[in-house]
């Protein structure tokens, strides 16, 4: 569905270059919500920016629907470019137009006739939950209501691939659940493949099926969002995903806690978060056992439970254990704080 190639993208201004891709290699699958995480300045942008063109690589291919867009002529482009609409964080409306008109513009420029356009146009305000404000003007609605008219507008020529560009980034965190909901609905209901840059985990747990995760242009992590979030690699995919499954001795705790007994930090993806497995601990491997942090978070439909224990009892006993935890595949890790 989209395909990028070895990218690289650098800009040069007054002498200096910046290299904001180095050799960017990435699939998105048709019907994949497809998050691409990084802090400012990693290359978000730039890379998202690229799939329509809007930036041209310095090197690589980008390749949609099986065709490399270099090989278009300007034609072909604003052909392919038709079944590719965008969405941005400053949700980028005409103030100077109604609502209903802002949606139509891509339809307008495409020569439709008067009637099919308010066929349209009315369909996807009601989409978006925004029939009543046909006759506003962007300045007299909210954040998240602007950012419907951009969703509207951005499906106004039936695209099979949505880009989001930091499209909740300037909402409060209820518009931000009520907008993902939405692209969610977008891409059952529409079968539409959506490709969203975001500086928050949450985003990307919230929606995504896939992650990357970009630093100083280039991707340093790729998976399914089970596999980065239950196992990442990277330090600074950690750093994200401590943003969202923050597995650590709460503060208030800390004075008080004995950490001459062994402490672990222990993780249960899927079945094993259904499993009583601290039970078998306590009454089969004799242990007394101390809770200083649980927490379980869905992922993708998958329960992941994260707890941080103290073991007290014989070394051979909690060396047992330890093995049972192994059989069970309950990942763990001895902590010293
Ligand atoms: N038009 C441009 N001219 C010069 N440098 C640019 C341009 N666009 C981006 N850059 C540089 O490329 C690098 C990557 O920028 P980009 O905007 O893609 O990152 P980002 O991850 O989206 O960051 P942010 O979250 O802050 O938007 C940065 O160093 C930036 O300064």
């Amino acid at each position: 569905m989209i395909e990028l190639k070895n990218i690289h993208k650098s800009y040069t201004r007054k002498n200096t270059t910046v290299e904001a891709l180095k050799g960017i290699n990435l699939k998105v699958n048709k019907g994949d919500i497809f998050g691409v995480i990084g802090y400012s300045g990693a290359g978000k942008s730039t890379l998202i920016r690229l799939v329509n063109y809007l930036e041209i690589p310095t090197k690589g291919e980008v390749i949609v629907n099986g065709q490399s867009l270099a090989n278009f002529n300007k034609k072909e482009l604003r052909e392919t470019k038709k079944q590719i609409g965008m969405i941005f964080q400053h949700f980028n409306l005409l103030e100077s137009k109604k609502i209903f008109d802002n949606v139509a513009i891509p339809l307008v420029l495409q020569k439709k006739g008067k009637q099919e356009i308010k066929k349209r146009v009315t369909e996807l305000l009601d989409f978006v939950g925004l029939s009543d404000k046909s006759n506003s003007y962007p300045s007299e609605l909210s954040g998240g209501q602007k950012q419907r008219v951009g969703i509207a507008r951005a499906l106004a020529s039936n695209p099979s691939i949505l880009l989001c560009d930091e499209a909740t980034s300037a909402l409060d965190p209820e518009t931000t659940q009520s907008i993902l909901q939405l692209l969610k609905k977008i891409n059952a209901e529409y079968n539409i493949t959506i490709m969203i840059i975001t500086h928050e985990m949450a985003v990307i747990q919230e929606i995504c099926n896939k992650v990357a995760v970009m630093e100083k242009g280039k991707i340093i992590e790729v998976g399914t969002v089970l596999e980065v979030f239950g196992k990442p690699q990277h330090p600074t995919t950690k750093n994200f995903v401590q943003t969202v499954i923050h597995a650590k001795v709460p503060t208030s705790l800390q004075n008080n806690v004995d950490f001459r007994h062994q402490t672990f930090k222990l993780e249960f993806i899927g079945e094993t978060a259904s499993e009583p497995i601290i039970y078998e601990l306590i009454h089969h491997h004799h242990l007394k056992l101390n809770i200083l942090y649980a927490n379980m978070t869905e992922i993708q439909g998958t329960a992941i439970g994260n707890m941080i224990i103290q073991l007290n009892g014989e070394s051979s006993n909690i060396q047992h254990a330890l093995s049972y935890l192994q059989n069970k595949n309950v990942l763990f890790e001895e902590v010293h704080t």
